[in-house]
């Protein structure tokens, strides 16, 4: 897929944009803060109606306007479908398809798809769970959209179940035993919402782990496709549980056994919410009991810079493999990223994408951006983008 046109309104600080693009490579270039990260970051929105980097929509808006709007003109398999979303800090969003709105904003979600590749990815690394959750999630909405629902229903039940037990620590609705008959429907929700999204989360990191060695391999120098590996990592034992019934029970069982705990600390201690997704890499000589294999350690804490930038590059090949893998042609996005790597990666990195329906980079310097990824150039000045055919 790819966007032939992307107009923008008070997004940012664009007051109004209107840029053409075409299949291929195209690149934005053009010194720091002038805009280039805020025409890709709009494309990605429309693929996640979530930006990559800030958690609410407030400064997407430009400043001094009260709305903004994205719109793109979206090429799949040769027929064109117009996506627009209107952000609405503080009201609820609203989107449409070819003109006509959508019941639900969050429709709009995976109808474009995008893998974005930025310099934030290395929180991804070495951030805290909660990034390596998000990157999960995002990954498995792109794959099956009608997982957004599953995603925002479990995060309204944790809201809701954590509310309920601060009342309940803090003397409110008759104090811990008071909320205890009103926990036991939110125990439902939450072990229903949250065994779906486990399973889920599960499948996908079995589905993505091939895919993360493969691509370590090839962007980290001399490595093996067995250094880099992923391992879901559920809060507690599911005790065998793989099946999304299996591990209802399972969540039922732990929320009975963590009861106590939950209403003195006046939080939900167990779900999802509390999980990790483990990555490891190979390092130093070979673990005793598996002589084939050297033995691994976690990235967090232990790998370089540049093992951690390698790694956070693989889990975005790996995602961007999947998707293909899926029969899907993501957009590729590439976010100020080559003036982080050194040749080698930028070489093979350029390489890999290349082949990409369409890839859209930005870049301060337009030397740090590999010839092979130069394509369609625009310079982006003031707020002004224009094509630069010289
Ligand atoms: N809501 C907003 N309203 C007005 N201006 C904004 C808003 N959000 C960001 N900006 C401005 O947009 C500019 C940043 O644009 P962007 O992040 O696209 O820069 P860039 O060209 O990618 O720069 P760099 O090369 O440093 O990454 C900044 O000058 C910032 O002040």
């Amino acid at each position: 897929m790819h966007v032939s046109h992307l107009t923008l309104h008070d997004f940012r600080s664009y007051e109004s944009a209107e840029v053409a693009l075409e299949p291929g490579v195209t690149s934005f270039v053009g010194r720091n803060g002038q805009g280039k990260t805020n025409l890709v970051e709009a494309i990605d929105y429309l693929s996640r109606l979530q930006s990559h980097r800030v958690a609410s929509d407030a400064p997407l808006v430009r400043a001094g306007a009260d709305q903004a709007v994205v719109r793109a003109a979206v090429v799949k398999d040769g027929r064109t479908a117009v996506l627009e979303v209107e952000i609405n800090p503080g009201r609820a969003n609203r989107a449409r398809i070819n003109r006509s709105p959508l019941p639900r904003t969050r429709e709009l979600v995976g109808l474009v798809r995008t893998v974005l590749f930025s310099p934030e990815d290395l929180a991804l690394v070495k951030g805290d769970p909660a990034e390596r959750r998000r990157f999960l999630d995002d990954l498995m909405v792109l794959r099956t959209p009608r997982l957004a629902g599953a995603r925002a229903d479990y995060d309204r039940v944790l809201r809701q179940r954590n509310s309920l037990l601060r009342t309940g620590r803090s003397g409110g609705r008759g104090g811990q035993e008071g909320v205890l008959a009103t926990l036991a429907v939110w125990d439902e929700h939450l072990a229903r919402t949250g065994a779906e999204i486990l399973a889920e989360r599960l499948a996908l990191t079995d589905a993505l782990r091939p895919y993360v060695g493969k691509a370590y391999e090839t962007v980290a120098r001399g490595a093996s496709r067995d250094d880099a590996e992923i391992a879901y990592r559920p809060s507690f034992d599911l005790a065998g549980a793989t099946t999304q019934a299996e591990i209802e029970k399972a969540i039922h069982a732990e929320l009975a056994r963590r009861q106590r705990d939950e209403l003195d600390r006046g939080v939900s201690l167990v779900g999802p919410h509390r999980d990790e997704l483990l990555l490891t890499i190979g390092t130093g000589s070979p673990a005793p009991e598996e002589p084939d294999r050297r033995s691994h350690l976690p990235v967090k804490g232990y790998a370089s810079h540049g093992e951690s930038w390698s790694f956070a590059l693989a889990l975005r090949l790996a995602s961007y493999d999947l998707l293909r893998a899926d029969g899907d042609d993501p957009i590729l996005i590439l976010d100020d990223v080559f003036a982080e790597l050194d040749t080698d990666r930028r070489d093979q990195l350029a390489a890999l994408v290349a082949g990409a329906e369409q890839v859209l980079v930005t870049a301060a310097v337009g030397a740090d951006v590999p010839e092979a990824l130069r394509g369609t150039r625009y310079r982006v000045a003031g707020g002004e983008v224009d094509r630069d055919d010289a």
